[in-house]
């Protein structure tokens, strides 16, 4: 996390936003604080969603927090020595990690899928925003997201489960916003009469 850059929030339409999106991977140590979290979450939090059941929660992980999540990783892992520091510092890579969870309910109508499909659109939808605002993002998993140690870390219910994390900090100078990759829509879309 090298040079620090202010984040130039843009005053963009939805299309906009969505088109020029893209996720950051190296970022600075620069972060929202929560108040900005809560203005953006606010947002966020009203994708689409059967029943309103609100089946996500988002935790943020900062300072020490991040260590803990790393330990918890290696200790999924099983791993010791080097390979175990290399995975225990990958949290550090942002000063800022969301946790989003999935949290199903109990309904009758309503499915665990649809539930996740409303947790996923959160994450999205924050990340869209945070992009927006300015910041870098880059969701991001791992094969140890849903394990006992990194749910112990997050203070999980039986309930919830890890969508992943979305690494959040400031945008390096000179990082490129041009949209690197095309989406040729035709070759997605089907229309039915
Ligand atoms: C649920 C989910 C998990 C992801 N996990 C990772 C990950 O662990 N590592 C990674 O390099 N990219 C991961 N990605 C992809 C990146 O977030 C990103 O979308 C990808 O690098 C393409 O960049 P773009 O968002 O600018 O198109 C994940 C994306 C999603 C939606």
């Amino acid at each position: 996390m090298t040079g620090v850059a202010a984040p130039v929030a843009t005053a963009a339409g939805a299309f906009e936003a969505v088109r020029r999106r893209r996720s950051v991977a190296k970022v600075t140590a620069a972060a929202p604080d929560d108040t900005e979290l809560l203005h953006l979450l606010s947002a966020a939090g009203t994708v689409a969603d059967h029943a309103a059941l609100q089946p996500w929660r988002v935790i943020a992980l900062r300072g020490d927090a991040r260590a803990r999540l790393g330990e918890a990783l290696a200790d999924a892992a099983g791993l010791v020595g080097d390979d175990r520091a290399a995975l225990a510092a990958k949290p550090l890579r942002a000063p800022l990690l969301l946790a989003v969870a999935a949290r199903r309910h109990e309904h009758p109508k309503v499915h665990g899928w649809e539930q996740d499909a409303v947790a996923a659109g959160v994450a999205h939808t924050l990340s869209l925003l945070l992009d927006e605002a300015g910041w870098g993002v880059m969701w991001r998993t791992g094969p140890h997201v849903r394990t006992e140690p990194v749910a112990a870390v997050h203070g999980l219910a039986p309930d919830e489960h890890l969508l992943g994390w979305l690494y959040v900090g400031g945008v390096p100078e000179g990082v490129s916003r041009v949209r690197h990759r095309a989406i040729d829509a035709a070759a997605v879309f089907t229309s039915l009469a």
